[in-house]
């Protein structure tokens, strides 16, 4: 597997604050990572060291392997870090062909990166009739002109509407399906769990978690139970079982968190033999939400 781009231990302070602390992980071509964290907790500073625009403390980073200088590296990166200033009065090509100009990158690619960011109809429209989310959409287009080899997002979500939302998570998952590795910083572990196949989790700089997001935790998930009558007995039956850990009660639903691997037949079929009907089963994995709980709270 290719590496995109290894970071070793690297560290940043602003004075007292220590934004990143240690941080290790590499990307590896072709996945779709999220850098999930609360806000403050270091990823816009990350983001900021690896596209050398923020100085790092100690640590080291590489890209492609450690083949190219960060320098060379960064042409095959296409990045939004901040709001794009684009020009008001000029159209979106207009805007992508003096982009192109200021890069000193072909212009021939305009078209397909409008069309890739469902612009192209609007591509004659001048910057300042477009939304919030069709502005985010552009800045996209223009990060991809170059066709690199990764793209790079800060809350590429923030701000916009339910409706743009979708749309921009559409086209991240869109451009993923063609290759390009995706690298986003998000507070958000619902849009995580959406777009990403890859999630590192920090908190206060220093890393939680990294790997893929549904290997976040190793749960072995719930049961959800319910018993028309006998519960008592149900309850006795399930805290003697050795693959369940705890029982719990939510409203008239059973819990049973498992410790260890439980299939919902081998369930019902245990309960059965002792005499026990269901009148509800339901096998569930917790959701990300409690997992990177869990996960910030052991730590
Ligand atoms: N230029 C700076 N000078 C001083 N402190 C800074 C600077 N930039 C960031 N910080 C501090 O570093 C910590 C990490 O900030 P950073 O912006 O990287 O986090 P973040 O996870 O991207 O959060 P957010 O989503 O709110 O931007 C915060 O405590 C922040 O206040």
């Amino acid at each position: 597997m290719e590496t995109i781009l290894s970071l070793k231990n690297l560290d940043k302070k602003y004075g007292a604050v220590h934004a990143v602390n240690n941080l290790s992980f590499d990307i590896q071509k072709g996945n779709v990572y999220g850098i999930l964290g609360p806000n403050g907790s270091g990823k816009s500073t990350t983001l900021g060291i690896i596209l050398n625009v923020v100085n790092r403390t100690s640590g080291e980073f590489s890209w492609f392997d450690g083949k190219l200088s960060t320098h060379e590296a960064l042409k095959k990166v296409g990045a939004i870090i901040e709001r794009p200033n684009f020009y008001p009065y000029m159209t979106a090509v207009q805007n992508l062909k003096l982009i192109c100009t200021i890069k000193g990158i072909s212009s021939e690619k305009i078209d397909e990166k409008l069309k890739t960011v469902n612009l192209y109809d609007r591509r004659d429209s001048k910057f300042k009739t477009f939304s919030l989310g069709m502005k985010q959409r552009l800045a996209i287009a223009s990060a991809l002109l170059n066709d690199p080899e990764i793209l790079i997002l800060d809350e590429p979500t923030n701000g916009l509407d339910p409706q743009g939302i979708h749309e921009i998570r559409q086209i991240i998952q869109k451009i993923a399906s063609t290759g390009t590795t995706i690298l986003l910083a998000s507070h958000l572990l619902d849009e995580v769990e959406k777009v990403c196949s890859h999630v590192v989790v920090i908190r206060k700089g220093i890393k939680l978690y990294s790997g893929r997001v549904d290997e976040m935790t190793t749960s072995n998930g719930l049961f959800e139970l319910k018993v028309e009558e006998n519960e008592a007995n149900l309850l006795l039956e399930l805290e003697k079982h050795p693959s369940i850990l705890k029982v719990t009660k939510e409203h008239d639903i059973v819990i049973a968190t498992l410790n260890d691997t439980l299939t919902a037949s081998e369930m019902n079929s245990f309960l059965f033999k002792k005499g026990i009907v269901l009148s509800h089963l339901v096998k569930r994995k917790p959701s990300l939400e409690q997992q990177f709980l869990d996960l910030t709270n052991n730590n």
